[in-house]
């Protein structure tokens, strides 16, 4: 095992050999069109397909055990201690100097900080009902009390907010994971983190981590795609920032796409997502270079247009992020057993999946959009050989934002400009340099733009390997494409060599005392010109050799669109069939007299819009034991995926609204209660079935869990609570008549639980976590004040809690 990280990146590269050009890494057409949903490799039997996906997902397991911020063991499988490892390794040394990855002047500081185990970091959520408590526990608490590791050190914090953060919302701790488990002074504060960061009021996470979703530049209209979103930091980041920059008390209209291919770190990234309560939120399970994007013909989308307000013929986004699956270096910090494993092939590996993956990404992408690129490794061929991939590919349909005022307090290196390629103990500074035989495993993409680049007339090597020379026979159309081809080459060269590089940012661990990270930020500006030309091409005839080399990729999604139109055209009864197998299919809740059943017995107000918005898991929507929320661009989404023949593979969508609970007796009014991730957003519009206690009455409910009505201290409370038809209702903390409110940065919000309303009690149907939470929150040192009420003992777990459906657990009333 190795040490968690919420950027782990050391995956191999998903796709199998087979399914790339062994030149190239691309996948090539033919493969791309022999498979319907447009994944790469060919077509294979069904059982071939299982074990193909099965050993794809296996090769990215390993990093799952080293999965984000959680605590690990000490020691990994070969029994050394991980505290203890070898952290040298004169390969590593040997090839960041040659690429002179700091100036000579700084190398001891960059490899001594280097080796150094990696401070923890954590950030405050600001949609946390408790962020302003938070926020001053740290600074009055904490800040003050914890002293720093050499407390003669007058000058240095144990903990401190990261200047370069905004609203001091993200803390560095100048202890390292491994002493903050371990050191008994540390333990109240490792309490803190953890129930905080279970909750979801924190999140663990490493700090450079936290800069690619600052400078996406989110805001809560947008429609956000995270293209490898597992295990998820940067994914609750950015609902964060949606969320908080949101209008008080409404829905953002935005939405996120989360989305990675294995469906076991898609579980862990929705593990994570759950605290966040969010209807804003859509969970994908697909390859990130095939994301499907072509969804609709001509034909259909301008009724679909007139329906929705979704763009009519593809799925694009207003931000994308491309955190891409890396060789992962800049964790040495954080993984030191990267130290041994460490060789230069790592990256040479991954770069042309990386740069499918980002590709797709500009594909995906709206004019006028932003995508950030980025990794936690060091390496130039991982990072700025990418970047200057997309410009030489994108031309001028993309430009490389200069984010050099962007959180300025953050201190960076910018983007090399030069580098080379290590393979097999060669330095290789020009594609022209390798001889054939390495061409299997290093690409043209790999090198800095220059003149190398583009190859001259006597040697042609196209992006997809294939290499034609001055001296072939050729005949008189080839001979033309050629001219053309050196035409151009001239001015693309001045162009390719100018690139902006220097914009990347490039953040080494003695910058600021953390990890390593690299971030590249995109704008696009006009329709990439593959679609321009082929425009063009569909008015005139077949498009040019350059054309088709030069921009293969980009015609191919086009191409892709035609077909899955084609396909779904071709379905008929596509929008209904479910095709994801061992995914259940996402089915509006239709039936209106549930709708109004629940609408009517909270007394729902008409300007909360449940029609359209209520989904559940389940193909027979009648029979759903879980009714969840999805916002309006949600809605829209799936519409539009349902129409287009469920393209989306999607595990997760929406927000746990409803539950619904069996009766024996089958005479409840409304089988459904309002789960506790929906309360907060659902409360403002509820009219009925609410209760208002006192802080004595609140306090004994979240101590006891389930109280007898008589039981009550206030008396009139008790006869109301034995009133309410039974099923669920809601008890909000009242003072007087007025509800109270906790201090949130967004603005204020009620505190109030989810009750189920039995014959004889009051049952509290949150999580033993949350109450905890509560109690500590609202009666801080009081939580244990009141003993036991006799005859009211809890009655309900927190597993019962944490899965509706086991609810039914009769409480004793
Ligand atoms: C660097 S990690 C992402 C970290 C994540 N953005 C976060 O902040 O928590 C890379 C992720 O890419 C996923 N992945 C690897 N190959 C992929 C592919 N071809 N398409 C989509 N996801 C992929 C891995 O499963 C892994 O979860």
């Amino acid at each position: 095992m190795q040490i968690a990280n919420s950027n782990k990146c050391s995956i191999l590269p998903l796709l199998p050999p087979s399914a790339t050009n062994s030149v190239t890494g691309l996948i090539s057409h033919s493969q791309r069109m022999s498979t319907p949903a447009g994944r790469g490799g060919r077509a294979r039997a069904p059982a071939q397909k299982v074990q193909f996906r099965r050993s794809r997902e296996k090769a990215a397991l390993p990093s799952l055990s080293d999965s984000s911020d959680s605590d690990t063991d000490d020691r990994d499988r070969e029994g050394h201690n991980k505290f203890d490892p070898v952290i040298t390794n004169p390969a590593f040394d040997e090839y960041y100097k040659e690429q002179e990855i700091v100036s000579p002047e700084e190398w001891d500081t960059f490899i001594e900080v280097l080796r150094t185990p990696l401070p923890a970091a954590f950030r405050v959520s600001p949609s946390s009902q408790f962020c302003v408590e938070i926020l001053s526990q740290l600074e009055n608490d904490f800040r003050k009390s914890i002293r720093p590791e050499h407390s003669d050190d007058n000058d240095t914090e144990a903990i401190t907010p990261l200047p370069w953060y905004p609203d001091n919302l993200a803390w560095q701790f100048n202890y390292s994971r491994r002493q903050l488990r371990k050191d008994h002074s540390l333990e109240r504060f490792h309490e803190f983190l953890k129930l905080e960061n279970e909750i979801g009021n924190i999140t663990r996470q490493e700090a450079v981590s936290m800069v690619p979703p600052l400078l996406l530049d989110v805001h809560p209209e947008h429609l956000v795609l995270d293209m490898c979103a597992a295990p998820g930091s940067k994914t609750y980041q950015l609902l964060e920032i949606m969320h908080h920059s949101n209008r008080e008390g409404s829905l953002p209209d935005g939405l996120i796409v989360a989305n990675d291919l294995v469906a076991q770190r898609c579980d862990h990234l929705i593990h994570k997502m759950k605290r966040m309560n969010t209807a804003n939120l859509v969970v994908t399970n697909h390859e990130a270079q095939c994301f499907p994007g072509g969804f609709l013909s001509e034909t259909n989308a301008s009724q679909i247009a007139a329906e929705t307000e979704m763009h009519p013929h593809q799925l694009l986004f207003d931000r994308i992020l491309c955190d891409v699956p890396c060789s992962g270096d800049g964790n040495l910090r954080k993984a030191p057993n990267l130290w041994r494993r460490w060789n230069a092939g790592m990256g040479n590996g991954l770069h042309s999946v990386q740069l499918q993956i980002a590709m797709r990404g500009i594909t995906l992408l709206n004019i006028g959009g932003r995508m950030v690129y980025s990794t936690c490794s060091m390496n130039p061929v991982e990072n700025e050989a990418v970047v200057s991939e997309i410009l030489r590919r994108c031309e001028d349909s993309v430009e490389l934002v200069d984010v050099s005022t962007e959180l300025p307090k953050l201190i960076r290196h910018p983007g090399l400009r030069k580098w080379k390629i290590r393979h097999k103990n060669c330095w290789f500074s020009t594609f022209n340099e390798v001889p054939d035989y390495c061409r299997g495993g290093i690409v043209r993409s790999m090198f800095p733009p220059d003149r190398s680049h583009r190859n001259s007339v006597g040697d042609h090597t196209s992006e997809f390997g294939e290499k034609f020379n001055s001296n072939d026979s050729i005949d008189p159309q080839t001979a033309v494409q050629r001219v053309h081809l050196t035409v151009n080459y001239n001015d693309s060269v001045n162009r390719i060599s100018n690139f902006p590089l220097e914009r990347c940012i490039r953040i080494l661990p003695h910058d600021q005392n953390g990890g390593a990270f690299f971030i590249a930020v995109f704008n696009k500006l006009a329709p990439l010109p593959a679609i321009r030309k082929r425009t063009i091409s569909e008015q005139d005839s077949l498009p040019s050799l350059q054309d088709q080399l030069g921009n293969l990729v980009e015609y191919m999604e086009v191409l892709e669109v035609s077909s899955s139109n084609v396909q779904n055209n071709a379905g008929g009864n596509a929008h209904t069939k479910h095709k994801w197998k061992g995914i259940d299919p996402v089915v509006f809740l239709k039936d209106e007299s549930i709708i109004d059943n629940i609408k009517s017995f909270y007394g729902i107000s008409d300007s909360f819009p449940l029609r359209g918005h209520l989904v559940t898991r389940n193909s027979d929507s009648n029979c759903g034991k879980r009714v969840y929320y999805i916002s309006k661009q949600v809605k829209d989404l799936l519409e539009l995926n349902i129409r287009a023949g469920q393209q989306l593979k999607i595990p997760y969508v929406g927000l746990m609204m409803f539950e619904r609970k069996r009766s024996k007796e089958g005479t409840l009014t409304c089988p459904f209660r309002i789960s506790s991730e929906g309360l907060p957003l659902i409360l403002p519009y509820i009219t009925k079935q609410i209760l208002y206690a006192s802080d004595v009455d609140f306090r004994l409910l979240l101590q006891h869990k389930s109280i007898r009505f008589a039981n009550f201290l206030d008396r009139e409370f008790g006869e109301k609570a034995w009133k309410l038809i039974p099923g669920g209702c809601v008890v909000v903390l009242s003072k007087g008549d007025e509800a109270v409110k906790a201090c949130t940065r967004a603005g204020d919000s009620t505190i109030a639980i989810g009750c189920w309303k039995g014959k004889t009690c009051v049952n509290v149907m949150v999580s033993p976590l949350d109450c905890q939470e509560l109690l500590h929150r609202l009666f801080p040192g009081e939580e244990n004040l009141y003993p036991p009420v006799q005859g009211s003992k809890p009655s309900i777990s927190s597993d019962d809690l944490r899965d509706g459906d086991s609810i039914r657990t009769t409480v004793g009333c």
